[in-house]
């Protein structure tokens, strides 16, 4: 088979690496790539509407708000509702209205308010690329310069042939690469515009979707999201209806969600927009360290050349709110983390209050042996000097600790510092920062493909990633921030990242474009296009899953997993339990909600005293099968107790907030497996008595699981050590899992990490034999 034939439209980069013919060998079995690479292309959906339909906006309607009122009649208005409430807070909570409008105004992008409007306001101008510094006001003011006007109210429109109307529009949706950017960004942003969330309102102009939470009031004119769930939203609606404008922020993280996206928006702009009835969907793509010329070239080839310009509009906003003092290292350091903590205590000393401190650091291990280290310092200081406290803030912890890092110290007298990884980096405000210290490096995930293995080594950080850094501070005051390099190591730092794209695992992304009808994935609009391998392994793996079909269309299952927020692995766990020779949904939500709930549940401790005394109190979850029914056994055993959840989890050492979040999850995934048909009842009601798992089912649950992880297995070699049946690398069990240091047959994994060592996570102990029967009998 020719590769070469493959997709009308192959970039001719893509066209130099093509191989002849293409068979994957995987788990003994060989599959041959023919059907995935040359799949009939489906004649295109017919469009629902003509693009000439009528789009008018709706006199009256709940979303059509008229031009934005000065602000002074503004603020008049809130005043009178207010008053209308009742004779409690209004005159506080006008001066906090005040306070928050004098802060916008004195933002450097609200002078370029009506620049930002004009951009987009002919019916050609479609792409806003907008470039301003961080702390200039992009992500939370543009979407409030922009929901007011004309083109961005919803709009009533007829589809032909049918008599139902539908709306289109309203709304403007702002992406960010992660959940905290998401969250705070949309408390702050409802804050400014006068309807903040929570506190039980059901209206307000402002919400957010993220995975696992959402938050979207009636009325809603601006939603924050993660990037992944604006992928997950055009399955549901492939032409984004609900939405004027989509706002791509922090575009310079390149997130592989972030490249997706870009490419359905620029399908979306490239089409005729019948799915619209022909009302247009702006675009804006924000950042402080963005390559306009590769967003202008993306975009670009859409539009004939006379058209480009104003088609593609670019702004650089110059300046920033408050300037920060940047503070080089004079000599390279030796040790990175004894730096940062003389920097921490330094600043601490030296420099008045108020003023956090926001560190980055590379990792939780880091973090946590930071925090304990500065908790010692803190009871040692003087008691005429403020007092310190720590706060982690990293990806894994629960979106309940994140929060607690960006609220202020309930202790007075009292110094702030955030321990964070680089999920603080970009599009955050922490209130009350004034001081940043930057290690220079972050860890980075790299997905092997060949070794199917993903790796995580600190590496040092880019250019705009130091930019980013030392821009979470000055958002308030004036700042400094204290880089832990060399003013020639920073020169020599490389310009940007690497797209996540090209360094990891793109069975989601395929997975992704597969249900949105993507057919030829090898021709769908990237920025930067992974390897031609990379991509089939992924076809391979979807196929092996069962999510796409021989001739490489998605299948009904496939169409499924794209709709759980769960990675295509765990979706076809999911799946199979719901088969009646495994019957276990229940369990399997259970595993799943432990393990995605955010770090890991069980704390770790470091002393072997400590250790000791656990496992002791950790008895009675643990199970001799392995991790994944030790998780189902502490969420069953948890939900069981019904006297005192937070003792039971401290005795144990059980992170209590991760539990809750467990639980959380396991409520949404029940919903949508009864929604998907997974579930035929609602399950009862908690607590249910706790019945320990019998071998039997348990083994039944791992076989399960096999279903998805056959490839993560490994087999016990003669010397001991544990080879991998695919790709056949020597593997060691985690000292985190129940099975560390014990020898088994045979193990499933279902993570793979390479730190210092290549390490096999949340294992179970396997029969080889049942790995031949999930392979073969899928
Ligand atoms: N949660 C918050 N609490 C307090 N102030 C905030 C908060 N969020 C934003 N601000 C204020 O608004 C300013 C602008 O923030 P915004 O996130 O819009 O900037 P940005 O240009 O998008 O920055 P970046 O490129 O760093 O994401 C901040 O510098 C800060 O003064």
């Amino acid at each position: 088979m020719s590769l070469e034939k493959d997709g009308e439209h192959r970039s001719k980069r893509r066209k130099t690496d093509k191989k002849e013919s293409a068979s994957l060998k995987i788990g003994g079995k060989a599959i041959s790539l023919e059907g995935y690479l040359n799949a009939p292309k489906k004649p295109a959906p017919s469009p629902a509407v003509p693009t000439t339909a009528p789009a008018e906006a709706v006199n009256g309607s709940e979303n059509a708000h008229g031009p934005e009122k000065p602000i002074k009649s503004e603020l008049k208005e809130r005043h009178s509702k207010r008053q209308e409430n009742g004779p409690k807070g209004p005159q506080f909570k006008g001066r906090e209205d005040e306070k928050l409008l004098k802060t916008r105004r004195e933002l450097p992008i609200w002078q370029h308010r009506s620049d930002i409007q004009n951009a987009l306001s002919g019916p050609e101008n479609d792409v806003l690329v907008l470039v301003g510094e961080t702390g200039s006001g992009k992500s939370t003011q543009v979407p409030q310069f922009l929901y007011t006007e004309p083109w961005c109210q919803r709009r009533k429109v007829q589809l032909p042939g049918s008599k139902d109307e539908v709306q289109i529009g309203g709304t403007i949706a702002i992406t960010q690469p992660r959940r905290v950017a998401a969250t705070t960004l949309a408390h702050r942003v409802s804050q400014e515009a006068g309807t903040p969330l929570g506190k039980g309102r059901k209206d307000g102009k402002v919400g957010y979707s993220v995975r696992f939470d959402h938050n979207v009031p009636i009325g809603t004119r601006i939603k924050y999201l993660t990037e992944g769930m604006l992928l997950q939203e055009l399955l549901r609606d492939p032409s984004l209806r609900q939405y004027s404008a989509i706002v791509v922020d922090e575009i310079h993280e390149r997130s592989l969600d972030a490249d997706l996206l870009v490419g359905f928006l620029k399908q979306i702009l490239a089409g005729n927009k019948a799915g619209r009835a022909g009302v247009p969907l702006k675009v804006v793509v924000m950042s402080a360290t963005a390559d306009v010329d590769a967003i202008r070239g993306f975009f670009g080839d859409i539009y004939p050349e006379d058209k480009r310009e104003s088609a593609i509009q670019v702004l650089r906003i110059k300046g920033r709110q408050f300037p920060v003092e940047l503070k080089h290292e004079r000599k390279p350091v030796a040790d990175l983390q004894d730096a940062l903590l003389k920097t921490i205590f330094k600043v601490h000393t030296q420099e008045p209050l108020p003023g956090d401190i926001l560190a980055f650091l590379t990792g939780q291990e880091e973090i946590e042996a930071a925090q304990k280290i500065i908790e010692e310092y803190a009871t040692t200081l003087a008691s005429n000097m403020p007092k310190l406290r720590a706060f982690p803030l990293y990806g894994q912890l629960s979106m309940d600790s994140q929060r607690e890092a960006f609220l202020p110290v309930k202790t007075p007298f009292t110094r702030k510092v955030i321990l964070a990884t680089n999920i603080a980096e970009t599009s955050v405000t922490v209130p009350g920062v004034r001081y940043v210290i930057d290690c220079g490096k972050a860890k980075v995930k790299q997905f092997r493909a060949r070794l199917g293995m993903e790796s995580l080594l600190a590496k040092p950080i880019s250019k705009s990633s130091a930019v980013q850094r030392t821009g979470r501070a000055g958002r308030e005051g004036p700042g400094k921030c204290f880089r832990l390099y060399t003013e020639d190591a920073f020169t020599n730092l490389q310009g940007s990242d690497l797209p996540e794209i090209l360094r990891s695992d793109v069975l989601g992304a395929v997975l992704t474009m597969k249900a949105r009808g993507i057919q030829d994935v090898l021709a769908f609009p990237l920025m930067d296009a992974p390897e031609t391998e990379a991509i089939e392994r992924a076809l391979v793996h979807l196929h092996f899953l069962g999510a796409l079909a021989d001739d490489g269309s998605i299948t009904s299952k496939g169409q499924t997993m794209a709709r759980l927020p769960l990675s295509a692995p765990l979706g076809t766990v999911l799946l199979a339990a719901a088969r009646p020779e495994f019957d276990c949904v229940l369990e399997t939500i259970d595993i799943i909600s432990c393990i995605t709930s955010g770090e890991d549940i069980f704390l770790q401790v470091q002393s072997e005293e400590a250790q000791e005394e656990i496992e002791q109190a950790r008895g009675e979850v643990q199970r001799r099968e392995g991790d994944i029914i030790t998780y189902l056994t502490t969420i069953q055993q948890y939900t069981a107790e019904n006297a005192n959840r937070i003792e039971w989890c401290k005795k144990r050492k059980i992170n209590i907030r991760n539990m809750k979040q467990a639980l959380n999850i396991r409520r949404q995934l029940r919903g949508i497996c009864l929604k998907e048909g997974l579930l035929s009842e609602a399950p009862s009601q908690d607590p249910q008595p706790f019945v320990p798992l019998a071998p039997e089912q348990a083994e039944m649950v791992i076989k399960c699981f096999l279903k998805g992880f056959a490839l993560k297995t490994a087999m016990l070699a003669p010397d001991a050590s544990y080879v991998t049946v695919q790709g056949k690398h020597v593997v060691a069990i985690h000292p985190a899992s129940v099975l560390h240091g014990q020898k088994k047959e045979a193990i499933m994994f279902l993570e793979h990490v390479y730190t210092n060592k290549n390490y096999a996570k949340k294992v179970s102990a396997i029969q080889a034999a049942w790995i031949a029967e999930a392979l073969e009998n899928r």
